[in-house]
């Protein structure tokens, strides 16, 4: 059975915040300059060259300001609203963190969650199954992890995706694919560690 990230259990995990800095991603291996705590982004690097030749990370998202989570969290309600009417806000609130965290759990508040893909050596992107950030509805939940009814090719890249990351001790969170962290709540839930290393981080500290 899935944990979302609005389950209490994930709520109730400690943090002990290491102070761990937060570092920008090389361009080789986001692009787009996400920054991550430090040692989330030696565990990306030491995935990366576990690939096999001609396969790289591409890593889209990480560390997000509190404010941009908030929006995309009243964005998506309101999808989930529009797609299941008559859901009470339990529901909503539970439906609606298939895809996007509640703000005082949120991974990427915390620079310990990437958003990321697999590219070939011109800088394609491989066939995962969905596009990045495809909702639980216009994915027909193919966004979940092991979904169903997606291709061979998919299924391959997904656990090519996971085996490197699951050795560096990050975790997936199964309603997305492309979603995985390290030293977050969620993460100390499901490892089983004591409690998280890495907290929300204020983006005058990010900045
Ligand atoms: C919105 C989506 N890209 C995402 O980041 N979801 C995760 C679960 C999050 O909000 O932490």
């Amino acid at each position: 059975m899935t944990i979302l990230l609005s389950d209490e259990r994930v709520r109730a995990v400690p943090v002990v915040e290491s102070g761990e800095p937060l570092v920008r991603l090389p361009r080789s291996l986001s692009p787009a300059g996400a920054l991550v705590r430090a040692g989330l982004a030696d565990r990306l690097m030491a995935a990366d060259i576990q690939l096999p030749p001609g396969i790289r990370l591409r890593v889209v998202e990480g560390y997000r300001p509190v404010e941009e989570q908030r929006a995309i969290i009243a964005s998506y309600a309101a999808q989930v609203r529009a797609h299941h009417p008559g859901v009470d806000d339990v529901e909503l609130a539970r439906l609606t963190s298939r895809f996007v965290s509640p703000v005082d759990v949120a991974p990427h508040v915390a620079a310990a969650a990437v958003d990321l893909t697999l590219v070939d050596v011109c800088g394609e992107e491989l066939d995962l199954g969905t596009a990045i950030d495809a909702t639980p509805e216009d994915s027909d939940g193919r966004c979940y992890f092991s979904a169903a009814g997606i291709g061979a090719d998919a299924h391959a890249h997904r656990d090519l995706l996971a085996s490197v990351l699951t050795r560096q001790g990050l975790v997936n969170y199964p309603t997305e694919w492309w979603h995985w962290s390290f030293g977050d709540r969620y993460w100390a839930l499901m490892t089983g560690a004591r409690h998280a290393l890495y907290g929300p981080v204020a983006a005058a500290v990010a900045a």
